[in-house]
């Protein structure tokens, strides 16, 4: 705190002088994040388009693991070393229980309050003439179950299937996904492997193809949907204010959007349980669970019409 307050008095003392451009960059201060609820609430209630990028901290609160937590493995895997394509070429039958699990584990959760949240506000500033759209790097569909329509699902969703040979994309909510799947996917370090053969897991029935499904996620590895992608950069583009939530911002390109909106002076403010890095690129940053501290950043302003 004291050297910042040194640097700062030090930077004043140079702008005094005229070396202003020079002093900046050779100390590149930024100032620290706020967590000034109230501050954050008035730039809130003036946004007419708001970005939520959301990250595995908003479905933590729904139940589901974090892959990079210390509970973020499955049987003796770590779980993002099962969710790679070499993974899927050395063992489908091994990553299809895995996605077997999660997706039994996501059909059974409910949206948390963080999900209610964030569709609620989107309902609510639509009717003002205000945009909302949620891009979540989350595969399992909870904000569409909470009732958010503006989506940008930017790694896919563990509820589609993309066929191996032909590239047909289907959506697939059935549980389980196909017969041989039935009773597997225990996550217990010592539960064995069911060793499915290729031909049993999920296949593709479009017009008699049968070729080897994938869950249609983006794995570690693979690069995003170019599409989907364009969308973001619009929205990112647009947006007057953008909220990064539950999010570890280290998978790419994701980990660039926010830093790409404060690029443009756009305000950024995180949400997330861990403390603030040094690093961040955020104008505001609130520690702590988010089903705390989301309800009520987005509640109703009282500027708003009732
Ligand atoms: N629910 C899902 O769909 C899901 C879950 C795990 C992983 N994944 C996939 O794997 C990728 C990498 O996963 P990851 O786990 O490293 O995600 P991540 O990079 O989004 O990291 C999770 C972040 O959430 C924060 N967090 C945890 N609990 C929180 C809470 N209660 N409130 C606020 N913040 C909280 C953590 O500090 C961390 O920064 C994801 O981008 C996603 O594609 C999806
Ligand atoms: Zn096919």
């Amino acid at each position: 705190m004291l050297i910042r307050e040194l640097v700062r008095r030090f930077l004043i003392r140079q702008v005094d002088c005229g070396n202003r451009v020079t002093v900046l960059r050779a100390l590149s201060v930024k100032p620290q994040p706020k967590s000034d609820l109230a501050e954050f609430r008035e730039v809130f209630s003036k946004a007419k388009h708001i970005a939520i990028i959301t990250g595995a901290g908003v479905s933590a609160e729904s139940g589901l693991p974090t892959f990079r937590a210390a509970s973020g493995h499955w049987r003796k895997w770590k779980t993002q070393d099962l969710a790679t394509p070499q993974a899927f070429s050395r063992n489908s039958s091994l990553v299809w229980e895995f996605y077997h699990y999660w997706r039994e584990l996501a059909l059974k959760a409910k949206p948390s309050a963080v999900h209610l949240a964030i569709a609620e506000c989107e309902a609510r500033l639509r009717q003002q003439g205000r945009a909302v759209v949620v891009i979540t790097q989350n595969t399992d569909e909870l904000h569409r179950r909470a009732g958010s329509k503006h989506i940008l699902e930017v790694h896919g969703s563990v509820f589609r299937t993309r066929c191996l040979s032909c590239g047909d994309v289907d959506v697939n909510h059935n549980s389980p996904i196909c017969a041989a799947l039935e009773g597997k996917g225990d996550s217990d370090p010592n539960c064995p492997d069911a060793d499915i053969p290729v031909g049993n897991l999920p296949r593709c029935d479009e017009g008699g193809c049968d070729g080897l499904l994938r869950p249609d996620v983006i794995w570690f590895g693979e690069t995003l949907d170019s599409h989907v992608l364009t969308k973001v950069e619009k929205e990112l583009d647009a947006c007057d204010l953008c909220l990064l939530v539950g999010t570890a911002s280290v998978v790419f390109p994701a980990a660039m959007f926010a830093p790409q909106v404060a690029s443009r002076g756009v305000p950024v403010a995180e949400f997330n349980i861990r403390p603030c890095s040094s690093t961040s690129p955020s104008t505001f940053y609130f520690q702590g669970p988010c089903a705390e501290t989301i309800p009520l950043a987005l509640a109703p302003h009282q500027s708003e019409p009732m």
